[in-house]
């Protein structure tokens, strides 16, 4: 049964240790929230520090009066509160993913200027209804097997750093609303939320036309029982990650062939997938079933194929994975944290002066040392060749130096993996998988999940 009532107990199992931004746009749900999250920190940490972030799209008219509202809403409760406008170029297209972007990453850039750890979004159990909806409807359930009907997570790290989490997702809009009538307290409503012309406000007035509930509840359960699946699956192909993968190189990784035949196929597909869009630095998993036919044929090696920008050699030696050398990124300015090539952080430190990132192509790579373990060399070398190296912009000699030497100026460390598929947005189903391919290629460690009884594994 969804509650009718806020469950508070959901707030004590978060760990509010570093604090924690509420991401309160001013209508009802995140309103309900900050009210809710207050009362509880009162009772049970009033020590902790909480700052209410509004962000200030500047896409409606009424918009900025609505961060004024919350800003004076949070002045009589003693919250401190910060409004936020997003002042970047708005595309004409893609509006809405573009505005979530700068949205999180506002909110992240408020919580860290505060040295806090946690996002909280008002997130409802009518929100994730509308969510599991639209993507049965998209066909989610069958491309993928239940993986995206899991909907919305508890948590999820933004950008391999910060915690979201989604105390209300088991909370009915209806409930939250009854708190704020009880509190005396207004909200706003979004024009935007009842434009029927999108998507979600479809799927939203559906729901709220016949059997509301019901179908509320139904929804819901399928998207928690979709996340356990999906959980399960994931922490199965994590162990098929542990026993059977290896990176003998910077770039380069290696299965041993038994992981094509280990059994737990739809575990392999999985942890290919993972494996593959992270060494090609994808944001995307490849297609499922595109990654089933590959893994079929990696029973019958030796051959070489090409999905995810990423090279699969199966030889006798083993299932070698690197990147493909077509369409890596040209010689560019290095950007400190910037992403290259979606699969590698620049962390430039106290490094100042201009320099250049590039990978290191096929002739500096011909000249270096190779792993000592029976690697082919040919491939690790073919791996290095797409790894990027920082030069100073005035010595670098291009991508084939030719008898002249240049040489890097910063060590390798510099430059840092990132576990492509999750870089962005991890869920908290995908924890085991994540932590474990970080591990495998020396990503940072993954930051402590904000609810109790998650481990990364
Ligand atoms: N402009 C914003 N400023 C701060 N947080 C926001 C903003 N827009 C959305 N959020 C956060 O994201 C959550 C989900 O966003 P969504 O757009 O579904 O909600 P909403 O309809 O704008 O507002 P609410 O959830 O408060 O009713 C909100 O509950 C809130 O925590």
């Amino acid at each position: 049964m969804l509650e009718t009532e806020p469950d508070l107990s959901v707030f004590s199992q978060i760990d509010f240790t570093n604090g924690a931004v509420a991401a309160v746009s001013g209508g009802s749900d995140s309103t309900a929230l900050l009210l809710l999250l207050k009362d509880h920190l009162d009772r049970t940490a009033p020590a902790t520090k909480l700052l209410a972030v509004t962000i200030d799209h500047g896409l409606r008219p009424g918009s900025a009066a609505e961060a004024q509202a919350v800003a004076r809403l949070c002045a009589e409760r003693g919250i401190a509160h910060r409004t936020l406008v997003w002042s970047g170029r708005k595309p004409s297209t893609g509006l809405p993913a573009a505005a979530r972007e700068a949205r999180y990453r506002l909110l992240a850039e408020a919580a860290q200027a505060e040295g806090i750890g946690l996002i909280l979004t008002g997130h409802t159990a009518d929100d994730q209804a509308e969510t599991v909806l639209m993507r049965r409807v998209r066909g989610y359930g069958a491309r993928e097997e239940g993986r995206g009907l899991a909907g919305m997570a508890p948590a999820t790290l933004y950008d391999w750093r910060i915690w979201i989490a989604r105390p209300l997702l088991g909370t009915r809009r209806a409930a939250l609303r009854d708190v704020l009538r009880r509190a005396n307290v207004g909200w706003a409503e979004d024009p935007t939320n009842e434009d029927e012309a999108f998507e979600r406000p479809r799927i939203r007035a559906a729901l709220a036309d016949s059997n509301n509930a019901q179908r509320v509840e139904d929804a819901v359960a399928l998207a928690a029982r979709a996340a356990v699946e999906r959980e399960q699956l994931g922490h199965r192909a994590a162990a098929l990650i542990r026993g059977f993968a290896s990176s003998p190189a910077d770039g380069l990784i290696r299965l041993d062939p038994g992981f094509a035949t280990a059994g737990d196929e739809p575990a392999a597909v999985y942890a290919l997938r993972i494996l593959l869009a992270t060494v090609g630095g994808a944001a995307f998993l490849p297609d499922k079933a595109r990654s089933e036919a590959l893994l079929d044929r990696l029973r019958a090696a030796p051959f070489c194929a090409t999905l995810s920008r990423t090279v699969v050699d199966a030889r006798r030696a083993g299932i070698f994975l690197r990147r493909e050398t077509r369409n890596l990124p040209p010689a560019a300015p290095a950007v400190d944290n910037a992403l290259w090539d979606g699969r590698r952080r620049i962390k430039l430190g106290d490094e100042s002066g201009a320099l250049l990132i590039a990978p290191l192509g096929a002739a500096r790579a011909a000249k270096l040392a190779t792993a000592e373990d029976g690697t082919p060399p040919s491939l690790v070398r073919a791996a290095l060749a797409a790894e990027p190296v920082l030069w100073r912009a005035s010595e670098y000699l291009g991508e084939c130096p030719g008898p002249a030497q240049d040489s890097p100026v910063l060590p390798r460390t510099a430059v840092c993996p990132v576990v492509a598929p999750f870089a962005r947005f991890l869920p908290s189903f995908d924890l085991a998988p994540a932590g474990t391919v970080a591990a495998l290629i020396g990503a940072p460690l993954l930051p402590a999940p904000p609810f109790s009884g998650h481990t990364a594994g």
